[in-house]
């Protein structure tokens, strides 16, 4: 694939958020969503499916569920990211326990690169990405045309 296609993604004021921990470090996200609940509220939320049904359970915030981690939820919201449909992902990993699904996980964070997808792996790093100016604004970048290959292939069926 040739990488000189690009298209310009514009994030709407109201994000896309996707919400993923795992079990060592769902208490911490939870902790998270509280702490910042009220910005939370004014975005779209999304999640694999064990964190997303906690974080409804434990602040109220409406979180639309995917598959649990394991069972394929990293790539349901991998998949997303290709469809330009999430503009952000807080991924509160665990870098001390092994995961069944550790080849789900690396495509995530590989996906999210791709797309140049804002993601944080960390407390602080979601801290700083949720307080910036650029929440609250339309944002612009340039991303890898994800559309091209699409169109291309159905000019030729
Ligand atoms: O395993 C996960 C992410 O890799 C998280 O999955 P759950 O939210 O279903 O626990």
């Amino acid at each position: 694939m040739l990488q000189d296609d690009f298209i310009t993604l514009t994030l709407e004021k109201t994000k896309n958020i996707a919400l993923i921990a795992h079990d060592n470090k769902k208490h911490e996200l939870m902790d998270w969503c509280k702490e910042h609940y009220e910005t939370l509220k004014d975005h779209k939320l999304c999640g694999t499916g064990t964190t997303a049904r906690m974080i409804t359970d434990q602040t109220g915030l409406p979180v639309k569920g995917y598959n649990s981690g394991p069972l394929g939820g990293d790539q349901q919201i991998g998949a997303k990211i290709v469809e330009g449909r999430i503009d952000l992902v807080i991924f509160f990993s665990d870098p001390l326990t092994a995961q069944p699904h550790d080849p789900d996980v690396k495509a995530l964070l590989r996906i999210a690169q791709v797309y140049d997808i804002p993601i944080a792996n960390t407390k602080a790093t979601a801290d700083f990405i949720i307080t910036s100016p650029l929440m609250g604004q339309v944002y612009e970048h340039e991303v890898i045309n994800f559309n091209k290959n699409i169109q291309e292939r159905a000019q030729s069926l």
